[in-house]
């Protein structure tokens, strides 16, 4: 099976490198890029792809969702949530062991590999749990999950609060060849607080997490990856000192990686106008000054990947107060967008940056050489990313079973035209 993608502007990250050009893939590799690749040279059968104003960047990389798939198929599963990174341009995700039961066996990370190969139109890279049932007491079968190709182990959704077991894990992860992803939330000073400490949670009734339930974890968890030498990647960091820590970390030439959400580059608690519970994630929305510091971290190199943290949940869940309502919204589908948007479009950063933080850094993160670049040889995993788009944010288009996402109705600029995973095209605009 052959693609020939036509007229494009090539993103390669690895080279540095924006050119115009056209892309031949044969099966799952790219076999050539070179300007005028005719159909002829293509050989007969080769589908043609137009990619004229476009961008053709490789495939985003997201280090950090929820497919809820076992046990929470409600919410979302590995062929709906695997759609929807498809439509997002994502074409290799890491999908978090947060479900039902949690993944925490060699056994469990297999089951989901197998099924995804079938299920899910892109790559899902199954991560396993730090402890067994995420509950915080003994080591979850650290090297049976690594041989399992888990690649990484969290406790997302929570923190390891135990940080002799955690210490313990980590030993044993670097032992295995694996990453820590690092959800940094101290349980005990959340009090009940379900957005941003500050006046607009007061104004709302509504209690608040501080900066520092993130601070003093991101903080442990640096110390900690300091002395076991695991190489940590810490999620959804929202608070301007995480950015700072994690810069005294790489001065120190520390194995520490920062990740930022969409959200949280786009939103601040100040465009939260009442008490809706699509406002709510974890961590929370911050103030203006954390948003200017997440969006620095990320133009100097400090924040080193984009991810979403795509939580999906049922409508019950959270079209309600924030009192009540589940931590987390969608993001496969608004992601790239919202990127563009608010930072490349913004001069924040450049589109080969948009490249680096969306696919280069992850798969380097991950270890996959053969990942996060457009060259010849490597895999297949494309996106065709049209700049000049603008459109509405319509949650009804999303092709994830989560509509749960403060963004419906917002204006972006630069839209996912087609997706290829292994020279296949998952997702094409019709
Ligand atoms: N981010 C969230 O608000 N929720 C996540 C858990 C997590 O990422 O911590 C979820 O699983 O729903
Ligand atoms: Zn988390
Ligand atoms: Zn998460």
């Amino acid at each position: 099976m052959k693609l020939l993608i036509q007229n494009g502007t090539v993103v390669d990250p690895k080279s540095q490198k924006v050119f115009h050009s056209d892309v031949l893939t044969e099966d799952d590799r790219i076999v050539k890029i070179s300007e005028n690749i005719s159909p002829e040279e293509a050989g007969e059968g080769t589908e043609l792809l137009d990619a004229a104003g476009c961008y053709v960047m490789p495939g985003f990389i997201d280090l950090h969702v929820h497919f809820r798939d076992p046990g929470l198929e409600y919410k979302e599963t590995l062929a709906t949530g695997g759609a929807a990174a498809a439509h997002g341009g994502v074409t290799t995700v890491c999908a978090m062991p947060n479900t039902k039961p949690v993944i925490d066996t060699k056994e469990k990370v297999e089951e989901v590999h197998n099924r995804a190969k079938t299920e899910s139109p892109i790559h899902v890279i199954q991560l396993g749990a730090v402890t067994k049932g995420q509950k915080g007491e003994e080591l979850a079968d650290i090297q049976g999950m690594a041989e399992a190709g888990c690649m990484a182990i969290s406790e997302d959704g929570k923190s390891v609060m135990n940080a002799s077991l955690y210490r313990k894990g980590m030993k044993e992860a670097k032992k295995a060849g694996l990453r820590i992803f690092a959800h940094c939330e101290d349980i005990t000073m959340v009090e009940g607080g379900v957005m941003n400490a500050d006046a607009k949670a007061e104004a709302l009734g509504l209690k608040g997490i501080t900066n520092s339930v993130e601070d003093v974890i991101v903080a442990r968890d640096i110390l900690l990856a300091k002395e076991t030498g695991v190489r940590l990647h810490l999620c959804h960091c929202s608070t301007k000192d995480s950015v700072e820590m994690i810069r005294l970390a790489k001065e120190e030439g520390l194995p520490v990686t920062g990740e930022v959400c969409p959200h949280h580059f786009t939103l601040s608690t100040d465009d939260i106008v009442e008490d809706d519970g699509n406002y709510k994630m974890n961590p929370p929305l911050r103030s203006k000054e954390d948003v200017e510091a997440l969006k620095q971290g990320l133009k100097d190199g400090i924040m080193d990947v984009i991810s979403t943290d795509h939580a999906p949940h049922g409508e019950k869940e959270k079209n309600c107060s924030m009192k009540k309502a589940a931590f987390g919204i969608v993001g496969l589908e608004t992601s790239a967008a919202l990127t563009y948007t608010e930072l490349v479009d913004t001069g924040i950063l450049t589109i080969l940056q948009m490249a680096e933080k969306m696919s280069y850094n992850p798969a380097k993160i991950l270890g996959l050489e053969e990942k996060g670049a457009v060259e010849e040889g490597t895999t297949a995993d494309l996106v065709i990313f049209d700049p000049k788009a603008e459109y509405e944010i319509d949650k009804e288009t999303f092709c994830s079973k989560g509509k749960n996402t403060p963004f419906d109705g917002r204006k972006v600029k630069g839209k996912v035209r087609c997706t290829i995973s292994d020279g296949r095209v998952v997702y094409q605009e019709v």
